[in-house]
């Protein structure tokens, strides 16, 4: 647990970078302080490794002050990450990694073994352990820095802005990865970040800061995304914030329509008295292992012919579908709202059609949720 009680840092000309802050960051969780530029969050990092000194109050690692220990100790016991990876450019990717193992005095077979382990660990090939950073892409040298940062096993991780300068696709992968690291790590993880997206996405508690360095809320990202204490936080998440906020609710409680899914051989006729006594416009076609084929409007099942098969007429395309295992409102949400029909199609793990909601449907289920 690391604990800042008070903790100020005011410089000579005046700047208050942060003024007094007091919060807990808890144990094998990932925290982020996330906020506007200059609001203090990169200063109330460095305090937790001594890369800033407080000029009043404390910060406490498992409730011991960290002023008690030598910094460069406290620094191998507290991995750091920062944008644009901070590697040494002389030195190849694997040693880059051993760095921290070899200050321990390890022997660099074993050093380099470490890092080859956690070449794997942060999903890099072996072969380029013998490269040099330059020779990586953006996003290759950050997952170095990672490894770097993980080397000798320190129980807490910085990291500030560290995936910043790559392109959002590679940001997102390794968002990805960083996910999955700690559900399999459990660091404690401090990660600065302006991105109130990523905040969202990574952290189990997310701090905002506001100008003058100070802490605005702290909060459980759903808790967060429904209640921003004022409108500083409410403009700085994001007037989208109700549909971010769905991400935390899953779809497999949606009722789902199975009733107007007919298959490609069925004939029109079919579809068409089911659509009379349902009083739905549309109708879903799927092939004969259930995966969607596309839409059938009401207004195209009656100007059919009778006899006609399904799979004869031009269907609308049923665009993405959500997983109803594994999707969150907001998926099903992006799939009506995209979707000819303004229907989402739910399907199981194996891609088949499990039924489908309306967009009516989703915005009761959405309410029923939003307390
Ligand atoms: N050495 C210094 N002397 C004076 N002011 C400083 C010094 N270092 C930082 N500051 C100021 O302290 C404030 C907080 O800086 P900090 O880097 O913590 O902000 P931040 O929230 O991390 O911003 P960003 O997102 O832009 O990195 C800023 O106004 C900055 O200009």
């Amino acid at each position: 647990m690391i604990t800042f009680e008070g903790a100020a840092k005011h410089y000579p000309d005046g700047t208050v970078a942060v003024a007094g802050l007091d919060l807990t960051v808890a144990t094998g969780r990932t925290t982020v302080f996330v906020g506007p530029s200059g609001s203090g969050k990169t200063t109330s990092l460095r305090m937790i490794n001594r890369m800033v000194e407080p000029t009043s109050g404390t910060v406490r690692i498992d409730g011991h002050d960290i002023r008690g220990q030598d910094p460069a100790v406290l620094r191998r016991s507290i991995g750091y990450v920062i944008q644009q990876a901070g590697l040494f450019p002389h030195r190849t990717v694997l040693d880059n990694i051993a760095t921290v193992p070899l200050l321990l005095g390890w022997r660099r077979g074993r050093a380099r073994a470490r890092a080859a382990e956690l070449m794997e660990l942060v999903g890099l090939e072996s072969s380029q352990g013998r490269r040099y950073p330059h020779q990586l892409s953006g996003g290759q040298q950050q997952r170095v820095g990672v490894a770097r940062a993980l080397a000798a096993d320190p129980p807490v991780l910085l990291m500030d802005e560290p995936f910043s300068a790559v392109d959002p696709v590679v940001r997102a992968s390794l968002q990805d990865e960083l996910l999955r690291l700690q559900k399999e790590l459990r660091k404690t993880i401090v990660f600065v970040t302006h991105d109130i997206d990523e905040a969202v996405r990574l952290g189990d508690r997310i701090a905002v800061f506001r100008p003058g360095g100070v802490l605005a809320q702290y909060d459980a990202p759903e808790r967060l995304l429904a209640a921003p204490v004022d409108d500083f936080v409410e403009s700085f998440i994001g007037y989208d914030r109700g549909v971010r906020r769905l991400s935390f609710f899953p779809a497999r409680d949606l009722a789902l329509d199975d009733g107007g899914v007919f298959e490609e051989e069925d004939r029109v006729e079919r579809a068409r008295t089911a659509l009379e006594a349902t009083g739905v416009p549309w109708a879903l076609v799927v092939a004969r292992d259930r995966t969607p084929l596309g839409w059938v409007s009401d207004r195209q099942l009656a100007e059919a012919p009778t006899g006609v098969v399904l799979g004869g007429l031009d269907l609308a395309p049923y665009g993405h579908t959500f997983n109803v295992a594994t999707d969150s409102l907001r998926a099903a949400l992006d799939a009506a709202v995209l979707s000819p029909a303004g229907r989402a199609v739910g399907v199981d793990e194996d891609g088949c059609v499990v039924g489908f909601v309306s967009q009516d449907d989703l915005g009761a289920a959405i309410w029923s949720v939003s307390e």
